[in-house]
This record gives structure tokens, C-alpha cells and sequence, in this order.
């Protein structure tokens, strides 16, 4: 948070400063851009700042800057629905805390839908411990998962789940899945086929959903793995986690700019309790906070 602190308060620092006009816009853009709001969407604020000619002294440029940022901005929404299967598929890169969300999103689920039975499916089968993590959480939570061993078929482990979940009545299948293979298109490749495979399994029966993990401390870099996943199967809702030691998290805003994709949760820490869902307005006020 020490970063974001400082990006609130360089802001007021370069607003209660004199100056060349030129000058000082070009600062807001360096800014803007350190804050990962990304080059486009720092270029149409500062644009808009510009045109709008309103009065530079801080409270109204934060002000106008606060509603530009707010602009767009609305927490994702899932509709999940406890009278139906629910397949929820998480996606993301290796590392970004997709396995931990996961287990989040059950235990909040747990909270929510007592009554839904909830199955995890281990669809990670590339990297060697994934499948032992999920099953920790499992256990830990108490949910039913189904696995194979590491190097299985994911896809395989995906239909068991929900074939499994359909036969028990259970409500919800979280259904994790690899961050990395051997290179990008085998990556493409394994999420087309499990995504046909839960399309071809729900039909119109089911809800099914994507959830892209974003690490908050990554920067730029989201954007691009945003393409990716949204490209390769479409992505419902962003879930931005380490939101506590992340620096800058000024992502979402061209998340949704750029790809038209809105952020559902926060992730704030490594325990199950550490998942706050997105409020527009908290955010941009803790990104623009001294
Ligand atoms: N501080 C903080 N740490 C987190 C958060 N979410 C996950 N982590 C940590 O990030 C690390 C990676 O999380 P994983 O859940 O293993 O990540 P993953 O995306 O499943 O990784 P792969 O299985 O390798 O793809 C772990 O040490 C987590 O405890 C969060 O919201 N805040």
C-alpha cells in the first residue's frame, strides 16, 4: 500500500505546484503511467482534463480526475444460481494466486449457499504440486474435490467433476486449471478444450462462468494476459488479488477500457477470509488516497 500512498500524494504534490501548463500535464501523464492505468487511457485522461478546463487547483482536479477514473467502472456480476449447476472456471498465469482464490471463493460460498454442495475440480495437472494444494484446501474446507494424478488430462478431470457434481446435485464446481504449459498455444489449446467441454456438459441446464486471476503487483503485464485468456475463451469477471502488497493496482481501469472487463473481488491477503468483493468507489478513492 506504501506505493499507492505515494501515488496519492505525488498527485497532490504536482497539483499544489505552479508552473508551465505543458509541463504539468506531461507530469500527470508519468504519473498516470507508473499507476498502470496504461498509456491509452492516461492519454484520454489527461486529454479530458485538459478540455474540460476546469479550475487547476486540487480539489477540482482531483475531483474531475476521481470521476474520470470512476467512469465505466462497476463490480462484476456472476448471477450464479443456487437452483442450478454453477461451473466456475478459473484462469490465470502460474503464480498469480489462483489456487488460493479458488479456495477463497468456496469458503465464501460455503457462507452464502450452505445448503449447495460444492466440488473443487483439480484442473491443474501440469504443474506438480497444484493438485496437492487443491486437495490441502479441500480438506481443509471440508469440500469434496475430484483429481488426478499431475501430468492427467484436464480436460478429463473437469468432466468428472461436473458429471460427478450433476449425478450428487451439487450446485457448485470450482474448476481450477493451468497457468503455464509448454508454450502459449498448448496453453490456448487446453482451455478451448475444457471450455468445450463444460459447454458441451452444461448447456442451457447450467450457469458457467470465467474468472481471470490478476496479480495486483504485476502492472502492465495484465493487460496482455487479459488479451490472452479473453481471446482464448472469454472472461466473465476479474478477480485482482495480493490487493494488500500491491503497489499500484491501477489496472482495472484499462481492464475495463481497454477489454471491457470488470473486477468482482479483491484479494487481500493468504487466508480464506481475505476476499472483499470490488467497490468502484473504494477502490479509486485508495488509488488516489495521500
Ligand atoms: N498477499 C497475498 N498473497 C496472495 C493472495 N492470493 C494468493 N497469494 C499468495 O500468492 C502465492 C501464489 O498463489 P497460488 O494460489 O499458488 O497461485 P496460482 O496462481 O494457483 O499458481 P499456479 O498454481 O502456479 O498457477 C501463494 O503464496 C499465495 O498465498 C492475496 O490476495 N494476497
Amino acid at each position: 500500500m506504501a506505493g499507492k500512498k505515494r501515488f496519492g500524494l505525488r498527485l497532490r504534490e504536482l497539483f499544489s505546484l505552479g508552473g508551465q501548463e505543458d509541463d504539468f500535464y506531461e507530469e500527470l501523464e508519468d504519473l498516470l503511467i507508473e499507476a498502470d492505468l496504461g498509456a491509452s487511457v492516461t492519454m484520454a485522461l489527461v486529454d479530458h482534463l485538459r478540455e474540460s478546463r476546469r479550475s487547476r487547483d486540487r480539489e477540482g482536479l482531483l475531483q474531475a480526475l476521481r470521476e474520470l477514473l470512476l467512469d465505466g467502472l462497476a463490480p462484476a456480476e456472476l448471477n450464479l444460481d443456487p437452483q442450478r449447476l454453477n461451473v466456475v472456471l478459473f484462469l490465470g498465469v502460474n503464480g498469480v494466486g489462483k489456487t488460493t482464490n479458488l479456495a477463497k471463493c468456496a469458503r465464501w460460498y460455503q457462507r452464502e449457499w450452505p445448503q449447495a454442495g460444492i466440488l473443487l475440480a483439480a484442473g491443474d495437472t501440469f504443474r506438480a504440486a497444484a493438485v496437492e494444494q487443491l486437495s490441502l484446501h479441500a480438506e481443509r474446507l471440508g469440500v469434496r474435490i475430484v483429481r488426478q494424478g499431475t501430468g492427467s488430462d484436464a480436460g478429463a478431470v473437469v468432466y468428472d467433476a461436473i458429471t460427478s457434481a450433476q449425478s450428487r446435485g451439487e450446485r457448485l464446481v470450482l474448476a481450477d486449471t493451468a497457468g503455464r504449459m509448454h508454450n502459449r498455444a498448448d496453453l490456448v489449446r487446453e482451455l478451448e478444450k475444457i471450455h468445450g467441454i463444460i459447454r458441451k456438459l452444461t448447456g442451457s441446464e447450467a450457469v458457467y462462468r470465467k474468472i481471470l486471476v490478476i496479480d495486483g503487483t504485476t502492472g502492465q503485464n495484465a493487460l496482455r494476459q487479459a488479451e490472452l485468456f479473453h481471446e482464448a475463451v472469454g472472461v466473465d469477471a476479474v478477480l485482482l488479488s495480493k490487493y494488500d502488497s500491491s503497489a499500484r493496482g491501477g489496472v482495472l481501469v484499462p481492464l475495463q477500457r481497454s477489454l471491457g472487463l470488470q473486477c468482482g473481488w479483491l484479494g487481500t491477503g493468504e487466508s480464506y477470509e481475505d476476499l472483499r468483493r470490488f467497490s468502484p468507489e473504494a477502490y479509486v478513492d485508495d488509488l488516489l488516497a495521500p
